[in-house]
């Protein structure tokens, strides 16, 4: 549904997006991750035909951006990172402005702004003015504008930057319903471990370059080539007993690396299910106060920081 072929976009002689390729699948929810500063909001962007690239070519379904920007327009809603200043404008006011630009026949609008109020879970603010809406309002209300025309594609740069715990679970369960509902969906973020849940696959950008994609699972197995092991101990664990630990896993067979996060042992782990019994053994035997042991494919935070680490610095 989208296809990116070597796009580069350069600002002078800054070069924001380098040579990127990228698909994307029609009904697939891919999440577009990377730190400030990455490329994210340029590919969009250019997605999104507000951009010109200088290289490269980019589609949305069978139409490049630069050759048919307004058929590319009917296919996507997009809805940027930054939210206008909208005075004096009442939410049905506003969603019903956006639905004139697309040209949807007056008659339709009442049903149609009904419809994606509810979707958003809006419908009790149908007579407040937009600027007086929560920042998690306002972002849900943004969504419900990208959506007034019905696009196959939606491109959401970042719609849960910024908002409180609660608001963005509620975003979240609006992707969801989205996602049920078809869509294909290009979303931004800083919030890794959320992408995670709702995304089908994920691309990791830095320095305008690609440096990882696939599925959450894949891209996991590319960063550890092993599990994660975490050995949660009683919280009453000792300095010493911690040294202990600490000791022991640096020999034992499979462990690659570990870390101690307060009483939890997290390690980095490749060996075999033996290896492992083996592990969980000496650690019982030196009378170690082992509570539980997890395992984990990782985390896409987790996952991030290993794969971005040092890239490009
Ligand atoms: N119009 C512009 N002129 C010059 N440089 C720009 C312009 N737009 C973006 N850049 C630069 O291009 C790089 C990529 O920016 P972009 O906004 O695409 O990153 P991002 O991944 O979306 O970051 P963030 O998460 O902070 O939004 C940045 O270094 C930015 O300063």
């Amino acid at each position: 549904m989208i296809r990116i072929e070597g796009l580069t976009k350069r600002f002078g002689k800054f070069t924001a997006v380098s040579e990127l390729d990228l698909y994307i699948p029609k009904g697939s929810v891919f999440g577009f991750v990377g730190p400030n500063g990455a490329g994210k909001t340029t590919t969009m962007s250019i997605l999104a035909t507000l951009l010109e690239p200088t290289s490269g070519r980019a589609f949305v379904g069978d139409y490049d951006v630069t050759v048919h920007p307004r058929a590319v327009r009917q296919l996507i809603g997009y809805m940027p990172d930054f939210f206008g200043v909208y005075d004096n404008l009442k939410v049905t006011e506003y969603l019903d402005f956006y639905a004139g630009a697309y040209e949807i026949p007056v008659s339709n609008r009442a049903v149609l702004i009904r419809d994606l109020l509810d979707l958003v879970n809006l419908s009790d603010k149908v007579d407040s003015y937009v600027d007086h809406l929560s920042r998690g309002m306002k972002q849900r209300l943004g969504l419900a504008r990208s959506l007034v025309h019905d696009p196959e594609v939606l491109i959401l740069d970042e719609p849960a930057s910024g908002l409180d715990p609660r608001a963005r679970i509620e975003m979240k369960e609006i992707l969801k319903e989205l996602r049920r509902m078809g869509k294909t969906i290009l979303i931004s973020s800083h919030i890794l471990p959320e992408l995670a849940e709702m995304c089908t696959d994920i691309g990791v950008i830095e320095n305008g370059k690609l440096v990882a994609v696939g599925s959450v699972d894949e891209i996991a197995s590319k960063v550890y080539e092993s599990r994660l092991l975490r050995i949660k101990l009683l919280p009453t664990v000792t300095e010493a007993q911690l040294q202990r630990a600490t000791a022991l896993l640096k020999g034992k067979q499979g462990v690659r690396h570990f870390k101690v996060s307060d009483n939890t042992l997290e390690v980095a782990f490749d060996g075999t299910e033996q290896d492992q019994q083996l592990l969980l053994a000496a650690l019982v035997q030196e009378q170690l106060p082992v509570v539980s042991l997890s395992e984990d494919t990782g985390n896409l935070e987790d996952i991030f920081l290993a794969i971005t680490k040092g890239v490009g610095s």
